[in-house]
């Protein structure tokens, strides 16, 4: 079962956001700058709102690293907030001054929840008259804190392994990249350099001019990213219990992101039409081993990894802040009105993909972490190399 745990804390204007993972062994490469490279690869985006061109998610290690290499102890990471000396008093910790707190709410009321975000179930649920508190947490401002734990995560499968974690865009509003693009590791620099993180140019030319379009008209779009992870050796997951298989593992850790809505593993849905004939990956004899001669699994049959490489989508909803404001009640007054609408993104698909490489990236690392156990890592690798070369069938 599970080896890795970690949590994430802080909300989206608060001073910092927290995260720690326990259980990867020691001397896993990890620095400062690791983590931060891969904070300002979600940064980016063609459609990001105005947070992202001033947020420098500024990165401290707190625990479990040291002169570079992981302890075996819990790694503690701290992403600050840039603005936090604009938000001290609207989320101080302690009790501020209640004439503060009123002229606060008197310049910006949240009681006109916004629909597509947790503001009205929260404030039901938890209590709230305001939208405040929910918002803050629900923000995806927390995706920040998973991408650095994301980050150590993909370090640990690289050292094992070599196992390599990648994302690009495939559909933008409607613009789509054409079926079958797959990118390789070696495409990242040129993927992260593409403004909507589109393997294919001129679907990236058309899902730009869609972005433009929608800011325009006073609209936001969604899209749907795919994952792929190359290196899996065969055997993580196990077909014998649900929480076990590892499609489920990862499918719910995509479904984990905001604003995500749909998750596929492979050909996903499309197996649901077509026949039998045409939906599994005949198994042949290659030069290497046994192959599969297609791809439609996405490499996990019975909830194992077959040791091809992982192929998963994640379709995210458009942006919920629309500026076209939505129809919503103000709680204040019970009057029908419009929905609260701040600084937002237009579309954050492609930084939903560096995210959802993350989250891959943690639940790979957990099924690697339960499968080969170990202390350090060379340990862990001895152990997926012995396991490798004792494999009956090949
Ligand atoms: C990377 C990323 C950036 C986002 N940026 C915004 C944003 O600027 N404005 C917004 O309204 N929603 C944004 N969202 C989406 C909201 O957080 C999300 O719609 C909200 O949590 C409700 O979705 P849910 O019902 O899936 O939780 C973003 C989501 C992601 C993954
Ligand atoms: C801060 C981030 O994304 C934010 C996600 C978000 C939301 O409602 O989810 C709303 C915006 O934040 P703000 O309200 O501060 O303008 C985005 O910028 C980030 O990705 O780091």
């Amino acid at each position: 079962m599970s080896r890795l745990r970690w949590l994430t804390a802080g909300e989206s204007h608060g001073p910092a956001l927290v995260a720690t993972l326990e259980g990867l062994p020691a001397g896993v490469p990890v620095t400062t700058e690791l983590v931060a490279d891969a904070l300002a690869r979600r940064r980016l985006g063609y459609g990001r709102g105005a947070r992202m061109k001033f947020e420098r998610d500024e990165v401290t290690f707190l625990g479990g690293v040291r002169h570079g290499l992981t302890l075996g102890s819990p790694v503690a990471v701290m992403v600050g907030n840039t603005e936090w000396p604009k938000w001290e008093q609207v989320m101080a910790a302690d009790a501020v001054d209640p004439a503060v707190l009123t002229a606060l709410a008197r310049n910006a009321p949240l009681t006109r929840p916004r629909p597509g975000h947790a503001d009205l179930a929260g404030m039901q649920k938890y209590g709230f008259t305001e939208a405040r508190p929910i918002l803050e947490r629900a923000s995806a401002r927390e995706t920040a804190a998973r991408v650095a734990l994301g980050a150590v995560a993909t370090s640990y499968l690289d050292a094992i392994a070599g196992i390599r974690v990648l994302s690009h865009v495939v559909e933008l509003g409607t613009a789509k990249a054409p079926d079958g693009v797959r990118p390789v590791p070696a495409d990242v620099t040129r993927i992260d350099a593409d403004p909507v993180r589109c393997a294919d140019r001129s679907a990236s030319g058309a899902m730009v001019a869609e972005v433009d379009r929608a800011r325009k008209n006073g609209e936001t779009l969604g899209g749907v990213v795919e994952v792929l992870a190359y290196g899996l050796p065969v055997g993580l997951g196990s077909h014998v219990h649900w929480d076990r298989r590892l499609d489920a593992r990862l499918a719910g850790a995509l479904m984990g992101i905001q604003a995500i809505k749909g998750v596929e593993v492979g050909d996903g849905f499309e197996l649901a039409r077509v026949p039998g004939s045409r939906a599994h990956d005949e198994i042949v004899p290659g030069a290497g081993g046994l192959r599969r001669s297609t791809a439609r699994s996405g490499a996990i049959e019975g909830g194992v990894s077959t040791g091809e490489p992982l192929r998963m989508r994640a379709a995210m909803k458009p942006i919920a802040t629309v500026p076209k404001a939505l129809a919503t009640v103000d709680i204040a007054t019970g009057e029908a009105a419009r929905a609260h609408h701040q600084r937002s993104d237009v579309c954050a698909v492609p930084a939903a993909g560096i995210v959802a490489e993350a989250m891959v990236a943690l639940v790979l690392a957990d099924a690697v972490a339960e499968k080969f156990g170990g202390d350090s890592v060379p340990e862990t690798r001895q152990n997926l190399t012995g396991y490798l070369a004792a494999l009956p069938i090949r």
